[in-house]
């Protein structure tokens, strides 16, 4: 068309190389795609020389810190293929000029489901009556299920995901409040964070994780017998007290798909512990999600390579997407 060299576009893992040069094929010959050689981060900072875009890790394992920044002089964006964009250092890039995209919403139904299922499965104990079961047990009287209707369910975060399970909680007959920095016009009750924390038979952690996130979460500070599910990033919750919370009894259980280290160590506690439903951080995987997030990432790229302006820009820079010499 133009006639312009192909982008150099770094595109990382997870996932295996040739699945991502399937993934970025339908931009065809305007992009040049590369994997780094070595999925460590010596191998990560050699291979952003020369990249101008990078597609980024969404398993968050190879982040874009400050010297990430500075050893990527041609760096003109980055288009994150997930929600959270923790790890990434969001002010060095804008500070370079680099417009970091994430892929806004394209999980929130399939995440709040998660979240759904997971409060059903606790308060009715199912992990607990699956695992007696297997067992060779047959235990009707003693699991102490509870039904999730009527319950106060508090959802700490209220983007995208907050509040698509304040929809789904709210039709299943709770009560719901929230939490967020700023409140927002919504049918639902907005409560300080320590009052929501003290008051929630169940507590939604669908926040952010940032500087100030970090161990925002103490469930501790939960009633007895009440319920955590954690859906946004290990983080957030401050894991020694999650850990004296369910070791005590303090609390009636917890759904966690996100720890702090992922994958979850082999030897980590949480595996052993009865009241606990863990899953990989697949909340946000479904075959809809995957379509939608590959059209997203298609799309974005594609409007970077035709100077249109991206969408979901998070990191407060301009929305157009502008080659760079490499010699700033
Ligand atoms: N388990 C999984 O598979 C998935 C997890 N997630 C996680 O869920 C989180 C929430 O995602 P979304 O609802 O799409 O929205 P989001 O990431 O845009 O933000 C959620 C909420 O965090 C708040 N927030 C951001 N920075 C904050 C700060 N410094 N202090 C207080 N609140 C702050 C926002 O105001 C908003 O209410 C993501 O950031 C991601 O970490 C997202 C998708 C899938
Ligand atoms: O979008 C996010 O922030 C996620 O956590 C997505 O995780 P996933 O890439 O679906 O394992």
């Amino acid at each position: 068309m133009t006639g312009e060299a192909p982008w150099k576009v770094l595109a990382l893992p997870p996932l295996p190389a040739e699945a991502l040069r399937g993934l970025l094929g339908p931009l065809g010959d305007r992009v040049e795609v590369s994997v780094p050689e070595s999925r460590d981060r010596a191998g990560l900072l050699t291979a952003l020389a020369g990249a101008e875009i990078v597609v980024g890790d969404w398993s968050g394992g190879l982040a874009l810190d400050a010297e990430a920044v500075r050893a990527a002089p041609r760096l003109a964006f980055v288009q994150q293929p997930s929600v959270g964009v923790d790890g990434h250092d969001l002010a060095a890039l804008a500070a370079a000029g680099v417009p970091l995209a994430n892929t806004a919403g394209v999980s929130a139904v399939a995440v709040a489901e998660w979240c759904l299922a997971a409060a059903l499965s606790l308060s009715r104990r199912l992990p607990e009556a699956d695992a007696a079961v297997r067992a060779g047990g047959w235990p009707q009287l003693d699991l102490g299920p509870r039904e999730l209707y009527g319950s106060r369910v508090g959802i700490v975060g209220f983007g995208p995901i907050g509040q698509e399970c304040a929809r789904m909680f709210a039709a299943h007959g709770c009560e719901v409040s929230y939490w967020t920095r700023r409140p927002r016009e919504a049918p639902y009750a907005h409560r300080p964070l320590p009052e929501l924390v003290a008051s929630s038979d169940v507590l939604v952690v669908v926040v952010a994780l940032t500087e100030e996130t970090r161990g925002l979460v103490d469930p501790l500070r939960m009633p007895a017998g009440s319920l955590l599910v954690n859906a946004a990033r290990g983080g957030v919750v401050d894991g020694a007290a999650l850990l004296s919370a369910l070791s005590s009894g303090h609390l009636g259980g917890a759904a966690l798909d996100v720890f702090e280290t992922e994958p979850l160590p082999a030897d980590d506690p949480l595996r052993g512990h009865p009241r606990v439903l863990l899953s990989p951080h697949v909340a946000g995987v479904t075959a809809q999600v995957t379509g939608r997030l590959v059209r997203r990432v298609l799309d974005n790229l594609g409007a970077a390579l035709d100077g249109r302006p991206v969408t979901d820009v998070v990191n407060g820079t301009g929305a157009v997407v502008r080659r760079r010499t490499g010699r700033a």
